[in-house]
């Protein structure tokens, strides 16, 4: 599913008012219908509801008055205050508002302090709330009346319904600059926003619905829009169907690289998830001091001992081994427990400056790459970087707070400039290409925020390259299924969930998905 920035959707509305001569009006009646059709659903009978409509002064308002005529129509009680002066309202929503005024509905204006105790009234004793106060033309930090009106809304325990998307949320980044309205349903119209998948954000908007409200799909599909939604039925169209006459070589070979004494845990975890993305042929490469025991953890996992340093990280000494490694497989996942030697960083840069098959670069290998980041544009295949916000704080020099505050911004500069895909990890993970294309991932739960579970990430989408996918398609793949996997574990409670867990959910994870 495509998602569309502010930019981009008010460019579809101009396209489709301009150029195909649907006016706005139309528009906006279909969007106002379209959130009456969604109350239905929610609270029917309507004529037996009072509604408590709260209006801004551009077009996500003139929405509500839409919404607030339909409502009347069908019996319903409806007030609606207006955050600002009729006067103030123009075009579309004028209109709009003019109507309702004519058909004697009671609109409040919201200009002066004695109106406060009727807005507080009012949105005690309605049955829902709708906030039309402000869509794709919030700007910034919402100002102190919205801020009242906003802590009304969210003190008063009632179903709001956003229109388009939750005021005070950056349809774009899904950022909240002071205070938001937490949505329990939102309607957003046309296309979805990013800001409604995007933490805080996607917090705010409750469930989510895309309305249809008339804009010829040709418009849409003539615009380069490069946000994606990951969905399952994308990933069901991206899934290689195994052929029953499979035998294991077919299913790809795939080496890691991976583990340190005391890390021996992420090097197994990795090979896991591997393992259970169905991986063919796995070949685990570790310090030789981990390799007895590694091989015990994983019976299906062929093991490799790798010449290492005294504080038992892998030693520069095993750098051609690893380069022969890799150019027996078909991909090579690197990273996991590794350590921070320097000696092991070094020989991780030479790894990745020769390796000729596709990579997975994931967690100390990351860490070894800061600073060094210009080796990852001369790959024989694009990279896949799997950075949680640290490791990319750590790669871009930004602080933690500042990758996060621009997920996508910072996963799609990042995929820019070093040539590589950016898997940017964390609740609501972006997948970032290099022409600038993002996917940003809906599968997922807080209980994976726990140890582990990034190896065994690394492990599923070397695991998908191994059965043939390209690189692009495996992160895309690899992060949606990881996440299920995850909800499926989380289904036998989420708090104290393991990463082993989401391991062993990847088949049932990729059944869910695909139906074998
Ligand atoms: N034809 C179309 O295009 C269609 C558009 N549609 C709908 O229009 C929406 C976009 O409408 P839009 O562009 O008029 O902006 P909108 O979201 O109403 O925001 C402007 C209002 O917000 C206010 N405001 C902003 N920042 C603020 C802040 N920090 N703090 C406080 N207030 C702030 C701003 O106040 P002002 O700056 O004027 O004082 C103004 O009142 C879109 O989301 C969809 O719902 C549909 O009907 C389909 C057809
Ligand atoms: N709140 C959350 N919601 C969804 N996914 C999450 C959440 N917290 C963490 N994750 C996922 O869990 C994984 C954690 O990876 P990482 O931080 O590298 O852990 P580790 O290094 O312990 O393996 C990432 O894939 C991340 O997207
Ligand atoms: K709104």
């Amino acid at each position: 599913m495509k998602a569309a920035t502010a930019a981009v959707m008010r460019e579809i509305d101009r396209i489709a008012i301009n150029e195909y001569g649907i006016p706005g009006a139309v528009l906006m009646e279909n969007a106002g219908v379209a959130v009456v059709r969604h109350l239905e659903t929610m609270l029917a009978p309507l004529s037996e509801r009072k509604f408590c409509i709260l209006a801004g002064k551009g077009n996500n308002g003139g929405d509500g008055y839409v919404i607030a005529r339909h409502l009347a129509n069908q019996g319903a009680k409806v007030k609606v205050f207006l955050l600002g002066e009729k006067a103030a309202v123009g075009g579309d929503a004028r209109l709009n508002l003019d109507i309702i005024d004519l058909m004697g509905l009671d609109i409040i204006e919201i200009t002066h302090e004695r109106v406060w105790d009727k807005v507080k009234v009012t949105v005690t004793f309605a049955d829902c709330l709708i906030d039309a106060l402000a869509g794709t033309g919030f700007r910034g930090e919402p100002s102190d009346d919205m801020v009242q009106l906003i802590d009304m809304i969210n003190a008063a325990g009632k179903p709001v319904v956003a229109v388009d998307i939750p005021s005070g949320v950056d349809a774009d980044t899904g950022r909240v600059y002071g205070k938001a309205v937490q949505a329990s349903h939102t309607v957003t119209l046309g296309l979805p926003k990013p800001g409604l998948f995007l933490y805080p954000g996607a917090e705010c908007a409750g469930q989510l619905t895309v309305a249809d409200i008339g804009i010829p799909a040709a418009i849409v599909t003539g615009q380069e829009i490069k946000q994606n939604i990951i969905m399952a039925d994308m990933i069901g169209a991206i899934l290689p169907r195994r052929s029953p006459a499979a035998h294991k070589g077919e299913n790809g070979r795939l080496a890691v690289v991976a583990g340190s004494r005391g890390l021996s845990g992420a090097a197994a975890m990795t090979a896991a998830g591997a393992l259970r993305a169905g991986a063919g042929l796995i070949t685990l490469a570790a310090p030789a001091s981990l390799q007895a025991v590694l091989a015990v953890k994983l019976t299906e996992v062929m093991t490799r001992p790798l010449a290492e340093t005294s504080a038992g990280a892998v030693a520069q000494a095993a750098v051609q081994e690893i380069i022969g490694l890799a150019s027996a497989s078909d991909v090579l996942a690197i990273g996991p427990g590794l350590g921070c030697e320097e000696e092991t960083r070094a020989l991780v840069r030479a790894v990745v400056a020769a390796a000729c098959c596709p990579l997975v670069i994931d967690a100390d290998a990351l860490n070894a790459l800061a600073g060094y980041t210009s080796i990852l544009t001369d790959c024989s295949a694009l990279p896949v970087l799997t950075p949680h916000p640290g490791e990319m704080a750590r790669l871009t020099g930004l602080s933690i707070q500042a990758v996060n505050a621009d997920r996508v911004k910072v996963a799609r500069q990042a995929a820019g400039e070093w040539g590589s895909i950016v898997v940017l990890k964390g609740a609501r993970t972006v997948v970032a290409f290099p022409d600038g294309e993002v996917y940003i991932n809906t599968s997922g739960n807080a209980g994976m925020a726990t140890g582990g579970t990034g190896d065994a990430l690394t492990g599923i989408i070397a695991g998908l390259i191994a059965q043939g996918l390209s690189s692009h398609d495996a992160a895309v793949a690899g992060v949606y299924i990881h996440g299920l996997a995850g909800d499926v574990a989380a289904a036998a409670g989420m708090v104290g969930m393991t990463a082993t867990d989401l391991i062993k959910a990847v088949p049932a994870a990729m059944y869910g998905i695909k139906g074998y």
